[in-house]
This record gives structure tokens, sequence and C-alpha cells, in this order.
């Protein structure tokens, strides 16, 4: 099968419009992704680009300067599309400055042409540059979770890479490469490979989009939406296997269940926005206490909150619970600098052989009692043996 140069230019613009078009439109539909437009964008560049190339290859001021000078900026937008995606605080600067200098290198290609094995070798350490830069950001820059999708896209990158790479040898090596199978194979795919590449891009692009989301969409339904907590389901979820690993090993667990004392009274005084305020206090208190790894702390309900303390020694989680319900009493929120008293009743349950489901409402009982007992108090269930066995 053979394609002569003007039919693969048609077919590469054809894919090229196609992609540009359906990023474009999954930027109408998905908003809020600043990365999809990037790349939206990227693409559209990246199509001009062949298109100013295919009109003219021969060392063209539209060739060399506009299609080589949109090339570069199609890097520096994918790359910088890449790093607003993973979060990773790359600078425009710092693209732009690689596409500016590139561009006075292909002015100075366009004013005095160098041989085309110089200008080969040129655009393909160029072009190395761009997809070493992509995999570094995709492989080391990226969060843990979004790694198979990364890894995907930078694998196409490194794909790009090792194909300038033999290209770069071939040039180098005429009387060795000229004319072999190797220089035959590259030569025959240099187009088709531009135009697989580019598709194979936007599809890592949109896996890279797709996981963003799920993950996105797993944390929401996951957290709290006022304190950044875990809510009630997921605290439900991962203190089952949490305190069943502590069972398996033998290890106590503790549930230590607080309630904000009177925070009704917060609210019809001070209003709904100090009450939040109030909660979000709240859970800085408890944190700057100092949980120990693997803690679970989650927004219960409303003002109840619970902590679960895996293979923890109960008397070393009773003074703990003091701690904490000292802490609370003693650093008032503020709201609009004015300080709100607030104090915490908590209600605390440890044990080595009990399963969450049995901490967590003995943890609830004892809460009550400490509400009974006048709050602002530990109670624990049952008793106040904070190392019994809970039934
Ligand atoms: N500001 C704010 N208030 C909330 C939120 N969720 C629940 N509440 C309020 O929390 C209050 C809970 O009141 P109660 O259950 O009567 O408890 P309490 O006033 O703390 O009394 P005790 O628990 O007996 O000390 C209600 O007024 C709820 O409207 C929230 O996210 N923000």
């Amino acid at each position: 099968m053979h394609f002569d140069l003007f039919t693969l230019g048609v077919i590469g613009a054809a894919i090229g419009i196609a992609i540009s078009m359906s990023f474009t439109l999954l930027g109408l539909v998905l908003r809020g992704l600043p990365a999809l437009r990037i790349w939206a964008i990227a693409f559209w560049v990246l199509t001009a680009a062949a298109f100013a190339q295919g009109l003219n290859e021969d060392g063209s001021m539209l060739s060399t300067i506009v299609g080589g000078g949109m090339i570069a900026l199609a890097n520096a937008l994918m790359l910088m599309g890449i790093a607003i995606h993973l979060r990773y605080p790359l600078r425009w600067r710092w693209p732009m400055a690689v596409v500016g200098l590139f561009l006075a290198n292909q002015i100075s290609v366009y004013l005095s042409p160098p041989s085309q094995t110089v200008s080969a070798l040129m655009f393909g350490a160029y072009s190395v540059v761009w997809d070493l830069w992509m995999i570094w950001v995709l492989l080391w820059r990226s969060p843990r979770d979004m790694r198979n999708t990364c890894g995907f896209t930078a694998l196409i990158f490194a794909i790009d890479a090792v194909f300038y790479l033999l290209r770069s040898v071939v040039v180098l090596f005429p009387e060795r490469f000229a004319s072999t199978a190797l220089d035959d194979l590259l030569t025959t795919w240099n187009y088709l490979f531009g135009i697989l590449s580019s598709f194979l891009l936007s599809t890592g692009f949109t896996l890279m989009l797709a996981e963003r989301l799920t993950l996105d969409l797993r944390r929401l339904a996951h957290t709290d939406g006022l304190t950044g907590l875990l809510n009630r389901g997921a605290l439900i979820e991962a203190g089952l296997r949490l305190v069943d690993a502590c069972r398996a090993r033998g290890q106590a667990c503790c549930v230590l269940m607080f309630d904000l004392d009177n925070f009704k009274a917060i609210n019809d005084g001070w209003g709904h926005a100090a009450g939040d305020a109030v909660l979000n206090h709240f859970v800085e208190v408890i944190r700057d206490t100092g949980l120990a790894q693997g803690a679970l702390f989650a927004r219960y309900g409303g003002e109840e909150f619970v902590l679960v303390l895996p293979a923890i020694d109960p008397a070393h989680a009773g003074a703990m619970a003091e701690r904490m319900c000292a802490a609370v009493a003693a650093r008032p929120a503020l709201f609009h600098g004015r300080p709100i008293n607030i104090t915490t009743s908590v209600g605390g349950a440890a044990a080595v052989d009990a399963n969450f489901e049995q901490l967590v409402s003995a943890a609830d009982v004892a809460l009550y009692r400490a509400k009974r007992q006048g709050r602002n108090q530990v109670a624990w269930n049952p008793g106040g043996a904070v190392a019994s066995v809970v039934p």
C-alpha cells in the first residue's frame, strides 16, 4: 500500500480538524477544565502548522517560520495543559522562552539555510526536548492516583522521542543507513506516524480527563462539603475495614464521638454562618492536638464528629480524649474578630474484640451520658472504664 504525500496531507488535515473539533466541543460541555481548553487550542495550532508546512515544504517563510513557530507553540500549550491538569505549578514563561528560542532559530534558518542534515538534526533535537519535558511532568509530577493515564500519554511521547532519535541516527550516518530497511520505514512512516501520534495523544488526554473527573467525583462523594473531612458514608466504609484489620491483629481500637454543646444556641444567637465557622474551628482544634497516623476523622452528622484511633492503648486514648475536650473549651472560635466560646461532649469506646458498629454505638451511648452529666466532658462506655471490652 502506498500513499502519496498529497493524500497523506489530506488525511492528516481531516484527522487534525476532527481532533480539534472534538476537544473544542468537549470543552463546551465539560466546563471548568482549563486544561481541556488549552489542549483544544494546541490541536488547532498543530493542525494550522501542518497546513502551513504542507503548503510549501522547501524552506519558505510560511513553512519555516510560521509553521515551525506554530509547532513550537502547540508543544508549549500541550505541556502547559498537562501541568495545569496535574496541578503542577509550571510557569508559562519557561515553555514560552523555549518557543522564543526556537522561533529565533527558525528565523536564522530561513535567512541562511543550513544543510538538510543540520536542519533535520536541529528539529529532531528540539522535538526530543519537548517529549522529554512532557514525560518528566507526566511521570514525576503526577499524583499517584493518576499514574495510569499519565503513563499511557507519556508512552506516546516516548515513542515520538524514539522516532526522532532514530531519524537523527539515520541522518547522521547516511553511509550506513541510507536506503536500508530502517531508512525506508522512517521515510514511509514519517507522515503516518505524525497522524497516528496526534490521534493517540488526543486519546491519552481524553483518558486523563476521564480519570480526573472520576477521581473528583469519588472524592466529592466521600467528603463533607463544609469541613473537608470524610463524610458519614466514607467513615463507615473505611472504619469497618480499619477496625476489622485491628481486630485480626489483636490490637485495641478506640472510637471517640464528639458533639458540640448547645450548638443550636450558637446558630440562633450568631447566625448560621457563625455556626459554620465554629464547625471548621472545631476541626482545626482537634487536628492541632495531633492526630495519630492512620486515624480516621469524620463528620458524622450536623455537629457530630467521629474519630477512630486504631491500634491504640486505651489509656492513651483516654488521655487524648481529655486533652481534646480541654483544648476545645480553651480556644474560642473567632467570627468577624469576635470570640465564640464553645465546648464539646465526648463519648468514647475502646475494645479489642468489637467491630466498628459496636464501637460506634457504644461511643454514642457514652456521649449521651456525657451530655446528661452536664456536657463539656468525656464519658466512656461502659461505666467509665477506658480499657473495658465493649459488648
Ligand atoms: N451552622 C450549621 N448548623 C448546623 C449544621 N448542621 C446542623 N446544624 C445545626 O445544629 C443544631 C443542632 O442542634 P441540637 O441537635 O438541638 O443540639 P445542640 O443545640 O448542640 O444541643 P446539645 O447537643 O444537647 O448540646 C441545629 O440547630 C442544626 O440546624 C451546619 O452544617 N451548619
